[in-house]
């Protein structure tokens, strides 16, 4: 992995103890690890390789500190991120109000920034239904508002952690194809000066 390019930034945010450290972690070494909970501090790092059609694409992931001591921080963390995965726990509807504020800051300050919902810890629900916090419609109808995707994950059971990160990847190789075609059109536009665009009035 070393030396190797990162194509795209993707940061994850959400409130502490949500569990963002976790869904990297099933993410990048398919494990989860169930022991005393560690807050993350400042933030980590991992670069994971992914696969879409016949392309390779090398995710740079930013898992930041939830605690708002480290708001500030996660800020930086942000920036110039191409996608946002804006964890909240299902089971904790004060989470969920935190995930609202990030999604707001990106909206503000990151208008390139796709936007992931992601509830977390869908195992628990499996568990004991009642324990829900967050009501799925709610969420959705949220997402379509602010033209995010809806993720609910377990990273414990790995439930729906890999289909996240595919579609991650997989908007980033068509929205980076797209945006190619848009600026091919708007070079061959300008170009005023070339031989093709006189020749062609010129005629
Ligand atoms: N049952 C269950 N517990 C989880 C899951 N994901 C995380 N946890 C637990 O939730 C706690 C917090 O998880 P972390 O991944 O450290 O949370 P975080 O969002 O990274 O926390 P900060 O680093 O403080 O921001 C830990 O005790 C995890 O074991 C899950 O999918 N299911």
């Amino acid at each position: 992995m070393s030396g190797r390019r990162v194509d795209a930034k993707v940061v994850l945010l959400g409130q502490e103890g949500v569990g963002k450290s976790s869904l990297v972690e099933r993410c990048a070494h398919r494990r989860f690890r169930p022991g005393p909970y560690q807050n993350t501090i400042g933030a980590a790092f991992v670069a994971k390789v992914m696969t879409v059609g016949d392309q390779t694409v090398t995710l740079g992931i930013w898992d930041t500190a939830g605690s708002e001591r480290y708001e500030a921080m996660s800020r930086i963390y942000y920036r110039g991120a191409r996608a946002a995965i804006v964890c909240y726990d299902l089971t904790d509807s004060g989470s969920y109000q935190r995930a609202k504020f990030w999604v707001n800051e990106l909206q503000n300050c990151e208008e390139g920034c796709r936007i992931y919902l992601c509830g977390t810890k869908s195992d628990l629900l499996e568990e004991d239904r009642r324990k829900r916090g967050v009501d799925f419609h709610d969420v959705q109808d949220y997402a379509d508002e602010i033209k995010a995707d809806l993720f609910e994950t377990s990273s414990k059971t790995g439930q729906s952690v890999d289909e996240l990160f595919q579609k991650v990847a997989e908007d980033y190789v068509n929205f980076s194809a797209f945006q190619v075609m848009t600026e091919d059109k708007a070079v061959n536009l300008d170009q005023r000066n070339s031989p093709y665009f006189y020749s062609c009035c010129h005629h």
